[in-house]
């Protein structure tokens, strides 16, 4: 039987007044060193899979393991083996980096890296000394990140970790995703920041209204929802327009051909949004 990082079986989850199931009786399976996309629209349930898999919603149904052990067997020692970084930065604001670190770092058995270490993996060297107040929210998801990171965990748990930041910002922690995946870690990722996904995961799973409608590597998700398009940009009236057609032999394409004002035309691959929409929008 092949080892996972992380199993859900049939896993159902209820919260206390809520009238129904928010999670309702999903599977999934990541192998170790996937990094393992868990994509769809607001309140789908992705962060309450999250919450279960990291042991801080107890309440649930079915089963749920990590490194091949129920969550529910883990005390705090499922912290020593998990990193779990979410939206909201956590850190004692009137603390330097440093000294943040090194508090958490306090907070294991397991050897961490040393604050320097863990700041320079995030690209935060140069902010080491400086409050956590006053960091930027940038700043802030790496300082997170590197909370999340400082034991060197084998599975890493990261909720929007992207969420709010610059494109430069946002390449920059899709790196130091990368560098734990190259590290060997297993990553389970919630996101919306299709470049993030498409970058960096093995195989996603689209969540819709708790169930899961689609799980697959990305290019296969692509080939089987996405439609590539043609986009002509064509001038009306002086002005510039642009058209999208499902197909280079679409007849109001042609049509437009005919006309001589298109200016420019170019096939439009099937993005990993266009897939969402299809599969999150769509499925019964
Ligand atoms: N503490 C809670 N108590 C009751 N219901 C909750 C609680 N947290 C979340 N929910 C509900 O559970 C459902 C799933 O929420 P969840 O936060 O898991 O969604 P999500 O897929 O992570 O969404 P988003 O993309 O907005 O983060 C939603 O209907 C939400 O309202």
């Amino acid at each position: 039987m092949q080892n996972f990082a992380i199993e859900a079986e049939q896993l159902r989850i209820r919260y206390p007044h809520s009238p129904h199931d928010v999670v309702t009786g999903i599977d999934l399976a990541v192998a170790p060193g996937e990094v393992f996309g868990l994509l769809g629209p607001n309140g789908a349930g992705k962060s309450t899979t999250q919450r279960v898999l990291t042991g801080r919603h107890r309440e649930f149904g079915g089963r749920a393991a990590v490194l091949g052990r129920p969550v529910g067997d883990y005390g705090r020692d499922l912290y020593e083996r998990i990193g779990v970084g979410f939206e909201l930065p956590a850190y004692f604001p009137r603390l330097t980096a440093r000294e943040n670190l090194a508090a958490f770092a306090r907070l294991f058995r397991r050897p961490t890296m040393t604050p320097a270490e863990a700041l320079a993996a995030v690209g935060l060297e140069h902010a080491a000394d400086q409050r956590a107040s006053t960091f930027s929210k940038g700043m802030k998801m790496r300082l997170n990140l590197a909370r999340a990171i400082l034991h060197r965990p084998d599975v890493l748990f990261l909720d929007e970790p992207t969420s709010g930041l610059d494109p430069v910002s946002a390449a920059g922690v899709r790196a130091v995703i990368r560098a734990q995946a190259d590290a060997g870690r297993t990553v389970l990722l919630t996101t919306h920041d299709m470049p993030a996904v498409e970058e960096l995961c093995t195989r996603v799973a689209f969540m819709r209204a708790g169930s899961i409608v689609a799980v697959d590597t990305p290019r296969n998700l692509r080939l089987a929802h996405g439609r590539r398009s043609v986009v002509a940009s064509f001038t009306e009236r002086g002005a510039l327009r642009t058209s999208q057609f499902p197909a280079p032999d679409d007849p109001g394409l042609l049509r437009l051909l005919a006309t001589g004002s298109v200016q420019t035309l170019h096939t439009r691959e099937a993005a990993l949004a266009d897939v969402f929409i299809a599969v999150t929008q769509d499925a019964a």
